[in-house]
This record gives structure tokens, C-alpha cells and sequence, in this order.
């Protein structure tokens, strides 16, 4: 099955020699094509390039692309896609007042989301799920991570991986499945870390492990959440299990938490609200991926992540959706771009790549996502005709996406 995409106004994000990842003021550079072409094969790229070299149409099926932009598709390297019912009530808690930790002090937050989840089914889990994953794959989303987390229990957590590992069976987009155990302690676990820090480690951790149901590793390190120390007995216990760190750290408070997820190897460390000068030393020549998550921050009004401070220091920056029901209840990565260029102040180029080639480092596919690149899948977004890619960003309430081709299949 071949499909050759012709006339395209602007191919962005073209990377002949494969990169995986941009840091610093390479982020400010986004390469693209002017008059393209595009070829795919199955479900890779087969070839691109400027239209006076587009290959004959013979056995394609053609798509004209006059006047519009066609861009890889967004890698969202963080998600807590799988949750059951939601937290409006919280919502509307915030707008009359309660901070997001004030609510969670009275038993809501995390641990409202868990008793919600232990008692919805497995199938139940699933649909409700699904719905979300079609949703963001329609809004251009072409490979995500999805975090464990609302369980808080063997049979819960499991419950939960186990659907992320459904949804990976059924739909084309690649998933990375995060066990999130260390997400809060259960009320019963309040006076007692070492219990439940056991019962990760000695239950959990194993059983994840039997069923082979996930690659990464997460602990919510905060003031109030998991301490350093409990984080780095986390983080070893997972990697025992061939588990890869990806860290939730620094969203309220910085505890010298990045300096320990550097040190145990983490792929990316993510949120970063509050960032000081030892983070920004500790992540240089490291090989983690700060991972910004600008949704959470317009949705809880805390702090956006500096991110001028941090390309300015030549680090490469992230960015990702955070999907969730409590700090972020929304997966749209074109509002997080957007969100990034008006609040961050990143250019239209900088969240570009930290939308795609960056966060496919931060999940560990940037050798198969995140460009234009021969080989890669084809993961694609074809935009309404646009003036230039900058509309983007900056139209942020319209939906510019006219199609959506996850390995080579077109999504609707
Ligand atoms: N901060 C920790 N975890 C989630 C939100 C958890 C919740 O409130 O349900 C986050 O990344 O924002
Ligand atoms: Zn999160």
C-alpha cells in the first residue's frame, strides 16, 4: 500500500540524518521542505523530498496537499490516559478557592481518582479509556506514554496496566505503558511509608514484571508525596525489573529531586514548574529529558516551566500533555504547543521539536517518531491550508488539522 502525498506548501520537521533529540539554540531551528512531496509505504516513510523530484504516481494512492503543512505527528510522552469518572466537583472546589493541595489533604485528588478506579471494572476501564485515545489520535497525537497511578493497589495498578496494554493491542498508535505505583500513599499507608514502599516493591514491582506490562518507572517526588530517599528506593527496585525512570518532580517544590533522578539515569524528569540554577547545572550533559507540561499549569494556575532559562543554558525541553482528571483534563497537544509559544514563550519552531522528536526521546522512540525521516513510521498531520506553520500556535482555538495517518493508516 502506497500513498503519495503531493504539492505539500510546507513539510516540516525533515531530518535527513536521523537526531535524537535538539537541544538549546537547535531547537530554535525547525528544517523543512517548501513544494513537497511525501511517499509512504506501508507504514513508513518511504521518501521525500521537493516536488520537482516527486517519483511517478503509479500504484499510489495520491493525496494533493496544495497550501497546507505537513508535520510529524505530536509525541506525548506523559499521560494518565486511563482513569475512571472524573473530578468536576475539584474544578469547581478551585474556582471557589481550594488550592489543588488543599484538596488533596482532604482526601480528594490522587486518592479520590483511586477509589473511583477500584471500583470500575476492568471493561468498564477500558471504554472509558478508549474514548480518550481516539480522541487525542483525531487531534493529531500519533504516540503516547500512558502512567499507571489510580490503582494504589496490586490488583488496581494491574487492572490499570493491564488496559494500557489492551489499548496497545488494539490500536495502531505506539504506547509506552509507566507503572506509577508511588503516585500517593493510600490513606491506610498515611503513618506508614515503609509499608506501602514494601508493597511496591515487594507485590507490585514483581507482578508488572511477570506480565511483562510496562517499560517505565514513575514516583511523584514532592514535598507531601514521595521523599528523595523513598524515590531513589523506587527507582532501584524498578530497574531490578528492567525498568527505565521517568520522573514526576519539581512541580511544587524543589527538593534536589532532579539531582537523584539524574543520578539513577532517568529518561526525562517532568513538570519542572519550579526550576533553580543547581537543576538547570544538574541536567546539563546529563542525557535526561526535561519534560514540560504547560496544560497543568494553565489549568491549576501554578507556574509555567522557564523555559527560555533552560534553552538559554542549552538544554533541550519537552513538552507533553499531562492528560489526567485532576491537573490536566484535556490530551490536546495543538493547546499545548500553543500554550508553550504564548505563555513559555517558545518559538513556534522550539515547540515543534519539543512536541515531536523531543518527546519521542523522552518515551524512547526517537529512532522510530518524531521526524520526517526515511524508515521512520509514518505518522503524519496533514493541516487545513494554512498562511504559514506559525497559525498554529497562533489561531490556538481552531482545529487547523484536516488529517491524521498513524503507521500509514488515516484516522477518523
Ligand atoms: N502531579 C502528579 N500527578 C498528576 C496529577 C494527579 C492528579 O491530581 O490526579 C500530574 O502529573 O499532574
Ligand atoms: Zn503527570
Amino acid at each position: 500500500m502506497k500513498i503519495l502525498i503531493q504539492n505539500i506548501k510546507e513539510l516540516l520537521q525533515v531530518r535527513e540524518t536521523p537526531v535524537a533529540k535538539v537541544s538549546g539554540a537547535e531547537m530554535a531551528v525547525l528544517p523543512k521542505i517548501d513544494h513537497a512531496f511525501l511517499l509512504i509505504e506501508n507504514d513508513r516513510i518511504a521518501d521525500f523530498g521537493p516536488m520537482a523530484d516527486c517519483p511517478s504516481s503509479e500504484d499510489c494512492e495520491l493525496i494533493d496537499a496544495t497550501g497546507k503543512t505537513v508535520l510529524p505527528t505530536w509525541c506525548d510522552s506523559h499521560t494518565h490516559i486511563v482513569y475512571a469518572g472524573n473530578r468536576e466537583q475539584e474544578f469547581v472546589d478551585r474556582i471557589n478557592g481550594l488550592s489543588y493541595e488543599e484538596i488533596a489533604s482532604r482526601g480528594g485528588g490522587i486518592l479520590n481518582s483511586a477509589k473511583k478506579l477500584q471500583e470500575t471494572s476492568e471493561e468498564d476501564l477500558y471504554n472509558q479509556s478508549k474514548v480518550r485515545l481516539e480522541e487525542v489520535m483525531r487531534q493529531g497525537t500519533g504516540a503516547v506514554e500512558i502512567k499507571s497511578g489510580y490503582g494504589l493497589t496490586v490488583e488496581a495498578e494491574l487492572k490499570m496496566l493491564r488496559v494500557i496494554k489492551r489499548l496497545s493491542e488494539n490500536y495502531p498508535i505506539a504506547i509506552k505503558a509507566t507503572f506509577l505505583g508511588a503516585h500517593a500513599f493510600p490513606s491506610e499507608y498515611k503513618e506508614n511509608h515503609e509499608g506501602y514502599i514494601n508493597l511496591i516493591i515487594n507485590e507490585m514491582l514483581p507482578a508488572i514484571a511477570r506480565e511483562n506490562l510496562a517499560q517505565y518507572v514513575d514516583a511523584f517526588l514532592e514535598t507531601g508525596y514521595f521523599s528523595v530517599a523513598e524515590t531513589e528506593r523506587i527507582i532501584e527496585a524498578g530497574k531490578q525489573h528492567g525498568l527505565i525512570p521517568k520522573i514526576h518532580v519539581n512541580q511544587f517544590t524543589a527538593i534536589n529531586g532532579i539531582e537523584a533522578c539524574v543520578k539513577h539515569g532517568a529518561l526525562s524528569v517532568d513538570h519542572l514548574e519550579i526550576v533553580t540554577d543547581e537543576d538547570i547545572a544538574v541536567l546539563k550533559d546529563s542525557t535526561t529529558m526535561p519534560v514540560a507540561l504547560p496544560s497543568c499549569s494553565y489549568f491549576i494556575s501554578i507556574p509555567y516551566t522557564p523555559a527560555r532559562k533552560m534553552l538559554q543554558a542549552g538544554l533541550p525541553l519537552a513538552l507533553a500533555s499531562d492528560f489526567n482528571p485532576g491537573t490536566t483534563p484535556s490530551g490536546n497537544m495543538n493547546f499545548v504547543v500553543a500554550t508553550a509559544c504564548i505563555k513559555m514563550k517558545m518559538t513556534p519552531e522550539e515547540a515543534i521539536n519539543a512536541a515531536t522528536i523531543n518527546g519521542a526521546y523522552a518515551m524512547g522512540i526517537s529512532d522510530t517518531h518524531g521526524s520526517i525521516t526515511k524508515g521512520k513510521k509514518a505518522n503524519i498531520i496533514i493541516t487545513q491550508p494554512l498562511t504559514s506553520y506559525y497559525q498554529l500556535p497562533y489561531a490556538f482555538g481552531s482545529n487547523l488539522i484536516d488529517q491524521v495517518l498513524i503507521e500509514g493508516q488515516f484516522i477518523q
